[in-house]
């Protein structure tokens, strides 16, 4: 395995094409092997195969072109296509079943897929994220399955992603990165395969132990972003902006503190410290208490607005509200576990209308403009660089009443005439 890894000529199957194994493939195919892409959304695998990716990333449809134009890559959604490869790299998601227990349906469907499909010496690396000990858990399950034996027949690995999206391609390769295995040996080819398109540097570990790794990654981000949170609700009590606080804090040599907002969404912060700290949630207030604070967030970002209605008598059951921003970060179409769609189930039955405006994911209205032409209140759920150039004081003159509300510090200055108030700005 180690040779036909060396010399590119071992054959690849990405299981899941999604927002990690859709890069992840490009990056191998480009880098010289030939890989199957299994999907099972045929609409993808269809899109992909015609050299353009289903998801928005910078980047992501020249490099797939590529690949495809070399001939190392393919989408299929026939699990006949990824027989008795060397190497299966599986990167289906795992969500939650509920708000706090994992899912694990996929990523066991997936392995089994795999059990049936490997043979002798296969190396099987899991990039999603799971709970601790699940690796070595899908190890028995394919012993089971093949009466291969795990360490000896086939190798296995964990292999966490560390991508953010919009930067996956330039992170996919400088990141640094940990290989966890079964055993020793597993590490050792699996790092041997990223560093291929890996300049990072790279670690090997046992799977538990990068299990852990990559939770706690994604439990440090949520709890400090808590923590950001919280103090941003200090801003109202001594009526500052925290965002100048937060910026002049960060001048110490060893304090970062986070940016507070409307909440925290993405297909990861909002479950990876469940995955983490289930089934003893009770033991962890820590992570279990910054997951509520977060989850609070678009509550509060409500409690903003009809504080303004409340300012200029205006009866909120007649009111318009522009929610500006439905994806989860800015400058993505991604709305898994979004605060915007929480805001608007929040406020959806108290006032007159709802209208959405996103520039990558729709939304009620087509445009700026007539999604807010009429209403009494915006509300800034997303922090899209677009909205970062709007001149608020001309789009104040389409609105019926002219409230803002910044649930994305995008508003540095509050426009003149507007009723404005925002996440940790208590000046105002
Ligand atoms: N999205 C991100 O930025 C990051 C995600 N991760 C982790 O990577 C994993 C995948 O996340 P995403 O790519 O965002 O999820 P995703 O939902 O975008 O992609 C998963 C893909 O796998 C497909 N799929 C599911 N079961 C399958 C099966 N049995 N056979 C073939 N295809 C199957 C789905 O149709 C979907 O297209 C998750 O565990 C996530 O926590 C880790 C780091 C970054
Ligand atoms: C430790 C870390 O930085 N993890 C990253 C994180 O990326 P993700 O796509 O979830 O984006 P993110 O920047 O963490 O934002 C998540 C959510 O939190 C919000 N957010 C983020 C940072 C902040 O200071 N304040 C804040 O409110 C964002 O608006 C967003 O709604 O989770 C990814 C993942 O695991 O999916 C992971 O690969 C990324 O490296």
């Amino acid at each position: 395995m180690r040779e036909k890894i060396e010399n590119r000529t071992a054959e690849l199957a990405v299981i899941g094409l999604g927002y990690i194994g859709l890069p992840t493939a490009i990056m191998l195919a480009n880098a010289g092997f030939r890989v199957t892409g299994l999907e099972i959304r045929e609409d993808v695998v269809e899109k992909i195969n015609s050299g353009h990716a289903h998801i928005i990333e910078p980047e992501i449809d020249e490099l797939l072109q590529s690949a495809l134009k070399n001939g190392n890559l393919r989408a299929t959604s026939n699990t006949e296509d990824i027989k008795e490869k060397d190497v299966y790299i599986i990167c289906v998601q795992t969500p939650l079943k509920d708000d706090k227990t994992p899912n694990l349906s996929y990523l066991e469907s997936a392995v089994r897929t795999v059990a049936g499909a490997m043979k002798k010496g296969s190396l099987v690396i899991i990039e999603s994220t799971v709970p601790p000990l699940t690796t070595a858990k899908m190890a028995t399950l394919i012993e089971e399955l093949t009466g291969l034996k795990a360490g000896e027949d086939f190798y296995m690995v964990h292999a966490p992603e560390r991508v953010m999206p919009g930067r996956i391609f330039k992170e996919l390769v400088y990141n640094s990165r940990i290989f966890g295995g079964i055993t020793p040996e597993s590490a050792e080819l699996a790092e041997l395969l990223y560093r291929s398109f890996v300049k990072g540097q790279t670690f090997k570990t046992s799977s538990t132990v990068s299990e852990v790794v990559k939770l706690m990654e994604n439990t440090f981000r949520d709890v400090n972003i808590a923590l950001a949170n919280e103090f941003a609700f200090l801003a109202y009590q001594y009526g500052i902006n925290v965002f100048e606080a937060i910026e002049l804090a960060n001048t110490h040599p060893r304090v970062r503190i986070h940016i507070p907002g409307i909440g925290v969404g993405g297909h990861c912060l909002p479950k990876d410290p469940h995955l983490l700290i289930w089934p003893a949630e009770e033991d962890f207030g820590l992570i279990r208490l910054a997951r509520e604070i977060n989850d609070s967030m678009p509550l509060f970002t409500k409690d903003l607005l009809f504080k303004a209605f409340r300012e200029i008598n205006l009866p909120p059951e007649e009111t318009v509200v522009t929610i500006l921003g439905l994806a989860y970060k800015g400058n993505s179409d991604d709305t898994r576990n979004s605060p915007a769609s929480a805001l608007i189930e929040a406020i959806r039955e108290d006032v007159g209308e709802v209208r959405t405006y996103d520039p990558y994911v729709g939304g009620t209205h087509e445009s700026l403009e007539a999604a807010v032409s009429g209403a009494d209140a915006i509300v800034i759920a997303t922090d899209h660089t677009s909205f970062k150039a709007i001149n608020w004081e001309e789009l104040g003159k389409i609105m019926r009443n002219k409230i803002l509300i910044d649930g994305r510090h995008v508003v540095k200055e509050p426009p003149k005439g507007f009723i404005f108030k925002g996440i940790g700005r208590g000046e105002y």
